[in-house]
């Protein structure tokens, strides 16, 4: 059986992120990836030098070219940058019926540039959340779209249940940018319990494109069938081995290893 994911997402010219990074993580997990851009960035480890989106027109067709022949198993939006263009991918998503959307809700890259302008937020509320199987927000991403201010564990809880309540079927908080030192901690909610997925925090500035590579394994996961609590449990590991295995390039905010999960099981079936 070939399982198929599409991500919706820009590009990161530097490799580590967005489409480049989704792709490389499908790949990793026997999954065919496929892409619609929604902007072209210029970018490395530094940060992002150059935005450049996509017409709407270009989003909308590179989407149906998907549709209207290949289908997909389960499919994850990046950076989606304007109110235009979420409008665009909710319109699709809704006709063509795909159930498994995982929305990763980029705003704002690791080095402080935008990518989601701020009226664009409410787009995202209104049409495409309500579409989703998965809404992954780091903390600031799960304060601005629910307009609650996290600096707890409960605080958290409550994040979770308002995004399930806005439309979601599971929300998980992804703890990345927790105060926490020592643990990198994601919570899942998933409309009835909360799990907790808890990891060594690593202490390393190469997490250039973290959320952007768990998602994408979750994706990856939830298009092969696995349950939710299965995608990111596997998701968790994946990104672990990545930034623990990381690659040294750049002299920034460096990239994960995408093939470092793969290696880390392959050894370890050798033993
Ligand atoms: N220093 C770290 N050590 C271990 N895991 C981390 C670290 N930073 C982030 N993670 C994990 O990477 C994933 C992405 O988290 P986060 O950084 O919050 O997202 P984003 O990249 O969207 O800001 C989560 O699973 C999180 O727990
Ligand atoms: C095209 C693109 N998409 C997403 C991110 C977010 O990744 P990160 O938050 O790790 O910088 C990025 N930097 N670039």
């Amino acid at each position: 059986m070939i399982y198929k994911a599409l991500t919706i997402a820009g590009s990161d010219s530097g490799g580590g992120a967005g489409i480049q990074a989704d792709i490389k993580t499908f790949q990793e997990l026997d999954v065919f990836g496929m892409s619609a851009l929604t902007a072209v960035t210029a970018q490395n480890t530094k940060g992002v030098q150059n935005v450049f989106p996509m017409t709407v027109q270009a989003v909308k067709e590179q989407i149906s070219s998907i549709g209207d022949d290949m289908g997909t198993d389960a499919l994850k939006t990046g950076m989606l940058f304007n109110a235009d263009i979420i409008k665009t991918v909710a319109e699709a998503v809704h006709n063509y019926g795909w159930e498994k959307l995982i929305i990763d809700p980029v705003m704002i890259a690791k080095g402080g540039a935008p990518l989601l302008q701020n009226e664009a937020v409410s787009a995202m509320i209104q049409y495409l959340l309500p579409l989703s199987y998965v809404i992954t927000p780091n903390i600031p991403e799960a304060e601005a779209l629910t307009g609650i201010s996290i600096s707890s564990e409960e605080d958290k809880r409550k994040a979770a249940e308002k995004l399930v309540k806005m439309g979601t079927t599971f929300a998980v908080i992804k703890g990345g940018h927790d105060q926490d030192t020592f643990e990198a901690s994601d919570l899942l909610f998933d409309g009835e319990s909360f799990t907790v997925y808890s990891s060594e925090r690593l202490p390393t500035a190469n997490t250039h494109g973290t959320g952007c590579t768990f998602s994408a394994a979750m994706t990856a996961q939830l298009a092969k069938g696995h349950s939710i609590h299965e995608a990111v449990s596997e998701a968790k590991k994946f990104i672990q081995a990545a930034i623990e295995d990381d690659l040294k390039i750049g002299s920034g905010h460096g990239p994960t290893n995408h093939w470092a999960y793969r290696r880390k099981r392959g050894m370890s079936l050798e033993n």
